[in-house]
């Protein structure tokens, strides 16, 4: 078959439609260990995945269960125990810790009310259901990665979440009082409970993503007596999330933006700091109950940097750093840690080791820390698969995602081998994914030339990878799509990753660079990049694209640059500094001017930092400061510009307000560059909506064919 782009739109429709239905893994949990009749070992695992719907346009949620039969240290038998069950209205879910009981926050529309509700099942019935909006204790549960958690006591008599803090019903002056309640209690409560010249006052969110909430609090369910009281002690300036029980059920250890861990004891109400003020994320408690490792990295500076792992012990009150911030990658390959989530359950249950999924340069490998010794060894990391991520870890059985460019997720599962031996690790497939035979992939590595080097960080190689068709015809050049992550401070491995193997399918190169100041490459790759955003990295994707032009086998006139967010502030500087040599453009949510986006983004620090200033939330800058934020953007460069450019912009993007697409559009329209505009209403910086992501899709496909003079 011949190319896809010398095809019809319904055709490309149609590959996009046959891809897009691979599902991903979100979650995996193991059941408590089953001794059968005949002393063997059983333990269920149970398994949420998701899937793009297209004609209901919506991400459907799933579940499928396994079950294993193990020795406790190999996996003998293995299969899936049933069919797959859609999942409804659940916000979060967790099984008791002795896999008696599930605790459900469930969303549904009640005549055409939301409504919450926090349920307990146990064996074939629900058992308790509480409709947490009628009780009024909070507002909203908070279901993010960020804040929200929902966690079983030790002793399965409690419930801990995350919820916005109650509101006073705020009521106008000029209300007119035959509204009001007749009685004298009701009025007593109402007074108690409305107040007046609130009703325009602007709460503050914490953003994109997590948009509408504003102030969150610990809530505590007591199951027997059906009630949720709001944890007190904790003071007004620390947002609270991220919560589990201490050892005991004492009191709750909590992440407290600002920036700590802390613990609120149950009984005095008492609030203390754990550890320094620095960005914590993911406290794990050890088996043993003695330990919590956590993620810990500077507050200020670049979004995304190398963490460090610390340890604080329960008992002996001290915090020590179990791995360090890595500068460069070391001579054993480790190059540090940049998880931004530790898996809910990442402990050996010896509580002597520490599982992380983390990239690894362009890989994402399974790294093991031996807390003890602080050694890093990584399971996977010879492995022919890209990437690598943990999903659980119970009593040593590991439940992984993987895949590659080329091979959707599939589940896998192994026991964690003895320590020294991590490297005979045995991996079982539990769920299979079809390898796609059409698309081949590679990392390719780059040494920038001298004159672009860094002075202050020396001697920086970066990565890109490169997927191809696997089948062209003899003397047949590629047309190249190349795309920029965003971030800047992030990287793109060796995953399955959607839009690209389509458009490999169709008979495109793809190659996604990773320049210098993506993570996964040393700390002071990442701190190379802050001031010389708009030409290191630009230069960087640039000589990507030229060595790689330079290898032969692509069409140098059919080279397209497209990227989001920071990728597309890269595809926009692109299109400006290299004039006519990118025959096409496609930017969602791009960067165009920093001076401008400073005073409407949710994360103003980001352009003051990426801009090379020092970032307090007092900062002030001068005129010329702003001016060379302006230097350094792409709008700058717009008078250039020649390449025909694509926008996708989300109405309701909190990070790169549309606005700033907008300046971009003017800009070019005025200069008579043919730019198109897709404004998708209801979608966010990601435009991840099923619809948007699609549509986005077709038309990128389109625009790149057509300015390629392919249709
Ligand atoms: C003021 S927005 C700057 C760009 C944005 N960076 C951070 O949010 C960005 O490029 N976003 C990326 C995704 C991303 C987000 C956070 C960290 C790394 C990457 C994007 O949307 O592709």
């Amino acid at each position: 078959k011949d190319f896809y782009f010398e095809e019809e739109p319904d055709e490309i429709a149609s590959l996009f439609r046959d891809q897009s239905a691979h599902p991903s893994l979100k979650r995996a949990d193991v059941g408590p260990v089953i001794t059968t009749q005949y002393g063997g070992k059983c333990s269920n695992i149970y398994t949420e995945w998701s899937q793009r719907d297209l004609e209901r346009n919506e991400q459907v949620k799933f579940c499928r269960q396994y079950i294993v039969f193990h020795d406790d240290s190999s996996v003998v038998f293995s299969s899936p125990s049933g069919n797959c069950t859609e999942i409804k209205g659940e916000l979060l879910s967790r099984d008791s810790p002795s896999g008696d009981m599930k605790a459900v926050v469930r969303q549904c529309s009640i005549k055409g009310e939301e409504k919450q509700f926090l349920e307990i099942w146990q064996k074939n019935t629900k058992v308790k259901s509480l409709n947490l909006t009628a009780l009024k204790k909070h507002g909203k549960v908070y279901e993010d990665d960020q804040f929200g958690c929902l966690v079983w006591s030790h002793s399965e008599t409690h419930l801990l979440y995350v919820a916005e803090k109650k509101r006073p019903k705020a009521e106008s002056f000029f209300k007119s009082p035959e509204s009001s309640s007749p009685s004298y209690e009701d009025e007593a409560l109402k007074a108690e409970e409305t107040v007046k010249g609130e009703e325009f006052v602007y709460y503050e969110d914490w953003g994109e993503t997590l948009v509408n909430k504003s102030t969150p609090v610990l809530c505590v369910l007591d199951i027997e007596g059906s009630n949720v009281s709001v944890l007190e002690g904790i003071p007004d300036e620390v947002s609270p999330g991220q919560a589990f029980w201490a050892p005991g059920d004492t009191g709750v250890v909590f992440v407290g933006w600002w920036s700590s861990l802390f613990y609120v004891d149950l009984t005095s109400g008492k609030c203390d700091q754990l550890s320094d003020s620095s960005a914590v994320s993911s406290p794990r408690l050890s088996p043993d109950l003695c330990r919590i490792v956590y993620l810990e990295c500077g507050v200020y500076g670049p979004h995304q940097q190398c963490n460090r792992l610390c340890m604080y012990d329960w008992y002996t009150k001290k915090t020590s750093v179990i791995v360090d911030v890595v500068k460069r990658p070391r001579e054993d390959g480790f190059t540090g840690l940049y998880s931004t989530i530790l898996s809910p359950l990442c402990w050996s249950i010896d509580s002597q080791r520490v599982l992380i999924s983390c990239p690894q340069k362009s890989r994402q490998d399974l790294l093991v820390v031996d807390i003890s010794a602080g050694t890093v060894t990584s399971l996977t990391s010879k492995s022919d698969v890209g990437s690598w991520s943990l999903l659980t870890i119970h009593r040593d059985l590991m439940v992984v995602c993987c895949s590659s460019p080329n091979c959707p997720p599939s589940l896998r599962l192994a026991f964690l081998p003895e320590r020294g031996s991590e490297k005979e690790v045995c991996w079982v497939v539990l769920e299979e994914s079809p390898i796609q035979p059409d698309i081949s992939w590679q990392i390719l590595t780059f040494t920038p030339p001298p004159e672009q080097d860094n002075s202050q960080y020396p001697g920086l190689d970066f990565e890109a990878l490169l997927l191809k068709p696997k089948e062209t015809k003899d003397g047949e050049k590629l047309p190249l799509i190349v795309t920029p992550h965003g971030g800047p401070h992030s990287v793109i491995t060796a995953d399955w990753l959607l839009s690209s193997a389509v458009f490999c399918k169709m008979g495109f190169a793809v190659l996604l660079v990773n320049y210098r100041g993506s993570t996964g490459y040393g700390q002071d790759s990442i701190l190379s990049l802050p001031g010389n955003a708009g030409s290191q990295d630009v230069k960087d994707v640039q000589f990507a694209v030229e060595s790689v032009l330079k290898q032969g086998g692509f069409d140098k006139h059919r080279v397209a640059i497209v990227g989001g967010s920071h990728g597309g502030f890269l595809a926009c500087h692109l299109i400006g500094q290299y004039p006519g040599f990118y025959r096409v453009c496609v930017a969602r949510n791009p960067v165009i001017n920093l001076s401008t986006m400073l005073g409407s983004t949710d994360i103003p620090d980001w352009c003051v930092v990426e801009a090379g200033y020092d970032y307090g939330t007092d900062v002030m800058l001068d005129a010329v400061a702003v001016g060379k934020m302006l230097d350094k953007s792409p709008l700058r460069y717009a008078p250039q510009v020649k390449t025909p450019v694509l926008l996708t912009l989300g109405e309701d993007d909190r990070r790169v307000p549309p606005k700033q697409g907008i300046e971009y559009y003017r800009s070019l329209k005025a200069r008579q560059v043919p730019v198109r505009l897709l404004w998708y209403q209801g979608n966010n910086h990601s435009l991840s909506a099923v619809d948007a992501e699609s549509d986005g899709f077709m038309n990128i496909a389109l625009w790149i064919i057509q300015h390629f003079g392919l249709a």
